[in-house]
């Protein structure tokens, strides 16, 4: 029997998101306090986020060394005399999770390893070391997310949520899951202390009434008056679940929720594609839908941006369409684009 595709790629995914994902753990145990610095576009980013990065990007070019990365961060504050307090911190995490150590040099060149433009052609990673930044600092959720697009398909996507519960009804029990998912694979579960893993699915729910749905705890990041008259709408009573990170799109994949809306709070901002590759995958394969606002499939083809998308909504297969046409009537009252 042959071997399942991707079997390679999924299995050196998992090892570093879990490497990261445990690194990430040992950051916010030991610190957080005085180690945040803002980027130019005014988004936090922690020593958590360049050692993940650094610690995937090692990985992957020690296994696959042709394959470029397209990796949220890059190694500019961590350069010079200026950088140098940061980039000892950074080092010293990086090497933790790692067999054999960086040094300074080889640290900054892991993570610019990560500024491949993207593109329609040929085989990529895309890695958001750590999703919900602000989620992480805030000590809720956060992801730690990787995905491997070739011509511009999502084909495998593998999450570290290290402070999800295991499971939703018990918010105080075990936290740390890993969640799997390759294109016609499915989608799967493991925790972060076992090796078990468990098919996930979305839960079909036989009336909108019941559902709920999942948003950015940032406001800055989807319109969350917008989403409530979208919910209104559609009959949906239970309050928004929300929740930092791609965390949300799990959060469908394993049927805890049934809507997830990410509604664009100005025209000019363009998603991501490390934001949305693992997640909505992992959505599609446990089978859901995921659009944009207007119904159009993520195009993970046009670089490092979604750059002719608009927002996300993803919903299970059977009430997307709902959601899409109750989407439109809130944004667009006139039917105007
Ligand atoms: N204006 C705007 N609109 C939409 N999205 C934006 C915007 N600004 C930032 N970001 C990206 O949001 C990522 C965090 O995702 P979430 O909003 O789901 O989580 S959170 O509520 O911010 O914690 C966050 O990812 P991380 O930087 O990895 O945390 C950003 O890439
Ligand atoms: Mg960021
Ligand atoms: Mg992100
Ligand atoms: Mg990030």
């Amino acid at each position: 029997m042959s071997a399942l595709k991707f079997a390679a790629e999924r299995a050196v995914a998992i090892h570093a998101v879990l490497t990261a994902s445990k690194v990430c753990q040992r950051v916010f145990t030991k610190l957080v306090n005085g180690e945040t610095i803002t980027k130019k576009d005014k988004s936090p980013v922690t020593i958590a986020d360049f050692s993940a990065q650094a610690v995937i990007n090692t990985f992957l070019h020690n296994s696959f060394p042709a394959d470029p990365i397209v990796g949220e961060e890059d190694s500019k504050d961590l350069r010079g005399e200026e950088g140098r307090p940061m980039r000892e911190k950074v080092l010293e995490l990086a090497n933790s999770g790692l067999d054999s150590p960086l040094t300074e040099e080889t640290l900054i060149e892991a993570i610019d390893r990560g500024m491949y433009a993207g593109g329609a052609h040929g085989r990529m990673w895309a890695l958001d070391p750590i999703d919900g930044t602000k989620g992480f600092l805030r000590g809720e959720q956060f992801a730690v997310c990787l995905a491997l697009i070739v011509d511009g398909q999502v084909e495998l996507g593998v999450m570290g949520c290290p402070n999800l519960p295991v499971d939703v009804k018990d918010q105080n029990g075990e936290k740390g899951c890993l969640f799997i998912t390759v294109k016609g694979q499915g989608a799967f579960q493991r925790n972060f202390s076992s090796l078990t893993e468990t098919p996930i699915s979305m839960s079909a729910i036989q009336s909108l009434n019941d559902a709920s749905f999942c948003e950015s705890v940032e406001s800055g990041h989807s319109n969350q008056s917008d989403s409530a008259r979208i919910a209104h709408l559609l009959g949906i009573t239970k309050p928004p679940v929300r929740m930092d990170s791609q965390c949300k799109y799990s959060t469908l994949a394993r049927g805890d929720a049934e809507v997830y809306l990410r509604l664009p709070v100005n025209a000019t901002y363009e998603e991501k594609i490390w934001d949305h590759a693992t997640g909505s995958l992992l959505v599609s394969e446990a089978g859901g839908i995921v659009s944009d606002i207007h119904g159009k499939p993520l195009d993970f083809s046009k670089g490092r941006t979604l750059a002719t998308n608009s927002g996300v909504v993803a919903a299970h297969a059977k009430i997307h369409n709902k959601v899409i046409e109750a989407v439109q009537k809130v944004l667009f009252p006139d039917g105007k684009l």
